[in-house]
């Protein structure tokens, strides 16, 4: 069963452009599990420019739904990490001067870094998964590092299929759609984890949602923007919907 993670960052966006208290990411992370969302993602940012310390730690405190924490691989970070004790936490490369993440962790250019990160991540019992590009070297690092999940970086697909007018069927979105796959494939020969995610949307989820073996898809701008007209319960179950659709006719 295809599981869905509902990132909140940009519930907090909107707070911090007033910073004040609403609207409040516990109050979205229960509507989107009352939608039907399995776990929400949180992207703690190091310059926290939406979600703060203290809302990972409400969240944590206060929720009940799995919460996978994004994060750069910082001892700061990872110090944050250890003593809230998230179900998982995704290693993000992190840049200043970006709008959102730009592209997937270089993993086999820090393998020994990376692995005592995921090794002190294990020791404080959270699972680690690594935000990485449609690429087979990437993979088996991934692998080597002790990595339980990879999380493939969907952002080119999703450019692809929007540059093409969203005909799944164009060379350029098939190609991309393809590398999705095959690392999809070689994640899960490896033993790991196959979970997909950014920049998906009620219009390109499909093709990736119906690939074989992919466990979770984590999803937060679209869902976010349709929240303001809809709320969020609904945007969350109709991108559920979407996504139990096309796994049912799965390749
Ligand atoms: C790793 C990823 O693809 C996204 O979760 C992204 O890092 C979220 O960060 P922003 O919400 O700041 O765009
Ligand atoms: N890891 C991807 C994520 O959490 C959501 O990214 P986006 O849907 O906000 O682009």
């Amino acid at each position: 069963m295809i599981e869905l993670g509902v990132n909140i960052d940009h519930v907090a966006t909107l707070r911090q452009a007033r910073r004040t208290w609403e609207p409040d990411p516990v109050w979205a992370a229960v509507e989107a599990h009352l939608g039907g969302a399995d776990g929400i993602t949180v992207h703690l940012r190091e310059d926290r420019r939406h979600i703060q310390d203290e809302d990972v730690r409400k969240l944590r405190d206060l929720t009940q739904i799995k919460l996978n924490l994004e994060m750069a691989a910082t001892d700061e970070m990872l110090g944050i990490a250890c003593a809230l004790k998230p179900e998982m936490a995704m290693l993000v490369p992190e840049g200043r001067h970006e709008v959102t993440t730009e592209g997937g962790l270089d993993v086999v250019a820090q393998e020994a870094r990376l692995k005592a990160v995921v090794g002190r991540l294990a020791d404080a019992g959270i699972v680690t998964s690594v935000f990485i590009d449609a690429e087979i070297a990437q993979v088996e690092a991934a692998a080597r590092i002790g990595a339980r999940v990879c999380e493939i970086h969907t952002g080119p697909y999703a450019h692809a299929f929007h540059a093409a007018g969203r005909d799944a069927e164009s060379v350029a979105v098939v190609a991309e759609i393809d590398k999705v796959r095959r690392a999809g494939d070689a994640i899960r020969a490896l033993g790991m984890r196959f979970n997909a995610g950014h920049a998906l949307n009620y219009y390109n989820v499909q093709p990736i949602a119906r690939l074989p073996g992919v466990r979770e898809l984590h999803i937060g701008h679209s869902i976010v923007s349709r929240a303001v007209f809809s709320g969020l319960r609904d945007a969350v179950r109709e991108m559920k919907r979407l996504m139990r659709e096309a796994a049912g006719r799965g390749l």
